[in-house]
């Protein structure tokens, strides 16, 4: 478990001969353990505020820090799992998972053994042997999370993991990930549109409007018992009339 902190973070971009401003002095504090959602609009500056993080890209200006050292690059330190989980085609799921095990030095057996262990955690236990085409899109985002997991990071990025899935294997997926992180307590990242889906699985929701966070709100735990719980509710409305006023500002209405 790890902070991660961005302080004051800028980043812009240029797009056919004008600048974009993806970031724009954008601050917000992951605590140990936390699990924070991250919701806004289309364009809001949510997969740059990831992949600033994962140190796939550097900020223009202010810093990101993990445990108070700056990202300047991608490291075993983090973990990404992104909408599509680009797994190896050639390789079993077992194999997928071993990949980065390899890469840290772990000798075969510890692998093997690591890697089956995982995939039984995430319900794939009939599956080690499979490859990617033969498994469903859900199963093969099991696979995805199973190897970021197996890793250890100390924090985890989640970037719409979920979006291209079906609503059924979308609630399956969210209750393995709350499971997840009940169990390791991994400090974590998640992008999503829906806010309900960050009312499954956030203890916290960061609300995100033309590149900086606008509100960090805490989930109450019981809020998840019951979707029509009162807590719940008032939580979304008041999601829902931050993103709507910054629509309506971003327009100039
Ligand atoms: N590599 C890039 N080159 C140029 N512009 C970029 C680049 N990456 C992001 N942008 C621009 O930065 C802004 C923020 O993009 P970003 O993808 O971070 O938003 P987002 O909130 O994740 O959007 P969405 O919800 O649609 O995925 C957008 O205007 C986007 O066009």
């Amino acid at each position: 478990m790890s902070e991660l902190k961005f302080n004051n973070v800028s980043k812009r971009y240029q797009q056919t001969g004008t600048i974009v401003s993806a970031l724009n002095g954008c601050t917000l504090e992951l605590e140990e353990g936390d699990f924070v959602c991250v919701v806004g609009p289309s364009g809001t500056g949510k997969t740059t505020l990831l992949n600033i993080a994962a140190g796939f890209e550097n900020p223009d200006e202010g810093m990101v820090t993990i445990d108070n050292e700056p990202i300047t690059r991608p490291g075993p330190d983090r973990a990404v799992v992104f909408q599509a989980p680009n797994l190896f085609p050639w390789l079993t799921a077992a194999k997928n998972v071993e990949q980065g095990l390899k890469i840290k030095g772990l000798v075969r057996s510890q692998r093997k053994k690591m890697a089956e262990d995982i995939l039984h955690e995430v319900g794939l236990r009939h599956a080690l042997h499979k490859h990617p085409h033969q498994l469903s899109g859900g199963m093969q985002q099991r696979v995805g999370i199973a190897r970021a997991i197996v890793m250890q990071p100390n924090v985890l990025l989640m970037d719409e993991p979920f979006a291209a899935l079906d609503p059924f294997v979308r609630a399956e997926m969210q209750n393995l990930t709350l499971k997840m992180w009940k169990k390791w307590r991994t400090t974590t990242l998640f992008i999503t549109h829906s806010i309900d889906e960050a009312l499954n699985i956030g203890n916290k929701i960061a609300v995100m409007r033309a590149g900086k966070i606008e509100d960090l709100i805490k989930v109450p735990q019981t809020s998840l018992a019951d979707p029509t719980a009162a807590a719940r509710q008032s939580i979304k409305q008041h999601i829902e009339g931050l993103i709507e006023s910054g629509v309506k500002h971003d327009r100039g209405n």
